[in-house]
C-alpha cells in the first residue's frame, strides 16, 4: 500500500475492468496496474460472472454496445460506481440509466464518449465555433475492427454542434442533394451530416468542417494509440465517486464543460 504525506498510509482505490481481453480493456488493467492509487481487484471478458465485481469501488466498462447497458446495470444495482468507455448510449438507454441511478442516489456513473484530453477539446471548440457557420460536417476515421458507426465522438460531436446552432437561431445546414440512391451523404446526427470511414493503419480521428462563404475551419483530433486514452480512464476512476448521478463527458470533471 503506498504511503501519503508524513509517512501516513494512503488509500487506495479498488478498481475492476469489464471487457478485460479487449484492446481498451487490457490497456485500462495495465494502467491501473501501474498507478499507485489504485488497486485492480478484477478483470471480466465475456461470460464471466461478475459477481460482487472482486469487491471494487469503482468498475470500468470497456465492452460492446449491446452488453453495455447489462454490465452498468449491474454495477449499478451493487452500488458499484462506473466509469462507462462504451459506445452506443443514445437517448433512451440514458433515461433508463438515469432511472436505474436514482434508486441509488450515491452510485456515480460517468458515460465518456472520448477519454482523450484533445478529442474533449475538439468538441468543445466545434460547440463553440457553430453558431458563427452556415455548414458543418463531421467525418470519423477509425480502425476497421470498430463493430458501431457512426463513432460515440462524432455522435456527441454532432449532438453538441445542433443544439449550439439551435440556440443560435441557425437554420438547417445547406444542401441541395435531392438525388442519394446510396447514401453517400452520410448519416444524419442531430441534422449534422456524419460520415463514417472504416480503414487498415488508423485507431481512432475525426474531423469537424465548418465552412461559410470563401472560408472553411477544420478542427482534427488524432489518437494514434490507444495509449491516448488512459490518463482519461485514470481521470474518472478518481473522480466518479466524487460525482454522484449521471454525467455525459469527461469534460465536467476537467473543469471544460
Ligand atoms: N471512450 C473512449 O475514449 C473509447 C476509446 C476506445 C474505444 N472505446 C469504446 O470502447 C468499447 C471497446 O472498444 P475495444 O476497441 O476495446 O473493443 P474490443 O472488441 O477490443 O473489446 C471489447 C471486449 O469486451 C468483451 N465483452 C463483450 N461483452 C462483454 C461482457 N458482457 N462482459 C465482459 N466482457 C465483454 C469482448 O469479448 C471484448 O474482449 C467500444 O464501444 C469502443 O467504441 C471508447
Ligand atoms: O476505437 C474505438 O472504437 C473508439 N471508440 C470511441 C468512439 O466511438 O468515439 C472513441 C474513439 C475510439
Amino acid at each position: 500500500m503506498p504511503r501519503g504525506y508524513a509517512g501516513r498510509v494512503a488509500t487506495t482505490t479498488r478498481v475492476a475492468v469489464i471487457g478485460a481481453n479487449g484492446r481498451m480493456g487490457s490497456q485500462a488493467c495495465q494502467a491501473v496496474e501501474a498507478a499507485e492509487d489504485l488497486e485492480l481487484v478484477g478483470r471480466y471478458g465475456r461470460g464471466d460472472d461478475l459477481g460482487d465485481l472482486g469487491g471494487a469501488q469503482v468498475a470500468v466498462d470497456l465492452t460492446v454496445p449491446d452488453s453495455s447497458p447489462e454490465v452498468v446495470a449491474h454495477c449499478v444495482d451493487r452500488g458499484v460506481s462506473v466509469v462507462v468507455g462504451t459506445t452506443g448510449w443514445d437517448d433512451a438507454r440514458l433515461d433508463d440509466l438515469r432511472a436505474r441511478l436514482a434508486d441509488h442516489p450515491d452510485v456515480g456513473v460517468l458515460i465518456a464518449p472520448n477519454f482523450a484530453i484533445g478529442a474533449i477539446l475538439m468538441m468543445r471548440f466545434a460547440a463553440q465555433a457553430a453558431r458563427f457557420y452556415e455548414s458543418v460536417e463531421i467525418v470519423e476515421l477509425h480502425h476497421p475492427a470498430k463493430v458501431d458507426a457512426p463513432s460515440g465522438t462524432a455522435a456527441r460531436t454532432a449532438r453538441l454542434v445542433g443544439e449550439a446552432r439551435r440556440e443560435a437561431g441557425l437554420a438547417d445546414v445547406p444542401d441541395a442533394t435531392a438525388h442519394d440512391p446510396d447514401g453517400a451523404r452520410g448519416a444524419r446526427v442531430d441534422g449534422i451530416p456524419v460520415h463514417s470511414v472504416r480503414l487498415r493503419g488508423l485507431v481512432a480521428h475525426q474531423e469537424v468542417l465548418l465552412g461559410n462563404p470563401g472560408e472553411m475551419l477544420t478542427i482534427r483530433h488524432d489518437s494514434f494509440d490507444r495509449e491516448s486514452f488512459m490518463p482519461g480512464v485514470l481521470a474518472g476512476i478518481r473522480g466518479v465517486a466524487d460525482h454522484p448521478g449521471l454525467t455525459v463527458g469527461l469534460e465536467h470533471y476537467l473543469g471544460l464543460a
